[in-house]
């Protein structure tokens, strides 16, 4: 070959590398972590204590090992649908569209919101799940995206007689839950052939996908926050406990099938910081702490907010990448260390060991 002639296997080998890399997808990210280190790095009134936080990843992981954390928790929980079909998925979806702000201001426990169903009462979390139960119990479609978009059939009425509190306190946000509905549904009908299914779908079995799609088309997903004006933070909460309870409900397989699960981070809501809080690996300045324990509300968007909810995001990512090194064999990720931390609270609340309140933020973020 003369020196002047082109080495076409070279450029053969270029055309189709470039090619390839040019179409390839970007790998999809979420952000969520890199916000909440900004946080954690730039936070003045919460600080991760080392110590406890080392304590407490050896105190999870024993507990998770004992308790045989898996995915397949999710299922056993008494009202948590079993069928692994697109029924689940619908269920899945209408539960987190709404999966946010159950605390109540009422003194007395008696008072509170809660949902009679099957002879048993719930509150809080569960009193969703129930509601939603019931009112398929009851013949009324309230996991259908169809239903929700025709305002004849699912008027205000039927949504009040869907939550209908046993006491006389009406769910939380009962406006702003009716709304997310009409949107989504709204949104499905649009991009989506009415069926969440298809999101799941066009993420192609990617979790950050996934939670990025639901964040960009669904606004009541796009749980962003600007801490103190500089930098927007990306929390995602009710977009990554969806795909984490996709993901828990179908083990992992159909539905819940995702290459890049582990990229989730826990669910920034009001019962990690608390236990992160009650465990010593989460401190606060002594204004905010006495701001907590006297249950006064912190507006939505509250630097103090901010840094609850992304020191919380950063510390049990600490958690993780300790229970790792420690356990380089562990299947354990922030989805299932979130899920025991919430349990775990839970079950401390129940046993009336309830030391510290929860942060009182009402939003529909969380
Ligand atoms: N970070 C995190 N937040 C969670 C959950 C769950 C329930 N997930 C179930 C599925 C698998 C697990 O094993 C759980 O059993 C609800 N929440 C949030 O808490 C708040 C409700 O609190 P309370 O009013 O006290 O019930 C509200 O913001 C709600 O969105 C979780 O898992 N993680």
């Amino acid at each position: 070959m003369s020196d002047d002639e082109p080495d076409h296997d070279l450029l053969d080998f270029l055309r189709q590398h470039f090619q390839k890399a040019s179409v390839a997808p970007a790998i999809p990210e979420t952000q969520v972590l890199e916000g909440a280190e900004y946080v954690y790095d730039n936070a003045i009134d919460v600080a991760l204590d080392s110590q406890s936080t080392r304590a407490a990843a050896a105190m999870i992981y024993e507990q998770m090992q004992k308790k045989g954390y898996s995915t397949k928790t999710w299922a056993s929980h008494e009202l948590h649908p079993q069928a692994k079909d697109a029924s689940t998925v619908d269920f899945i979806f209408t539960l987190d569209l709404l999966n946010f702000s159950f605390w109540s201001d009422r003194e007395d426990p008696e008072e509170r919101f809660a949902i009679e169903y099957k002879g048993k009462s719930y509150t809080g979390y569960k009193s969703l799940v129930a509601a939603l139960q019931r009112a398929l119990d009851e013949e009324i479609p309230i996991t259908s995206s169809d239903f929700w978009q025709n305002e004849e059939e699912c008027t205000e009425e039927v949504l009040k007689h869907v939550f209908r509190s046993k006491t006389d306190e009406e769910i939380p946000l009962f406006q702003e839950r009716v709304k997310c509905l009409r949107e989504a549904g709204q949104v499905l009908y649009e991009k989506y052939q009415c069926s969440f299914t298809n999101c799941i779908k066009a993420a192609n079995y990617s979790a950050a996908a996934l939670v990025n799609l639901l964040a960009a088309d669904f606004p009541c997903f796009n749980d962003v926050a600007r801490y103190e004006n500089r930098k927007s933070v990306r929390f995602l909460k009710r977009a990554q406990i969806c795909v984490a309870d996709i993901w828990a409900a179908f083990d992992g397989e159909s539905y819940g099938e995702f290459d890049d699960i582990d990229k989730l981070t826990i669910f920034a809501d009001y019962r990690v910081p608390q236990i992160l809080n009650t465990l010593g690996c989460l401190w606060y300045s002594p204004l905010l702490q006495s701001t907590i324990n006297a249950k006064k509300v912190i507006e939505s968007g509250h630097p103090w907010e901010i840094q609850l909810r992304g020191c919380s995001i950063w510390c049990v990512e600490l958690i993780r990448k300790e229970i790792l090194r420690k356990h380089p064999d562990s299947k354990i990720n922030a989805i299932l260390i979130d899920f025991f931390l919430y349990d775990t609270m839970k079950e401390r609340e129940a046993a009336g060991q309830e030391e510290i309140p929860h942060h009182r933020t009402r939003s529909i973020w969380y």
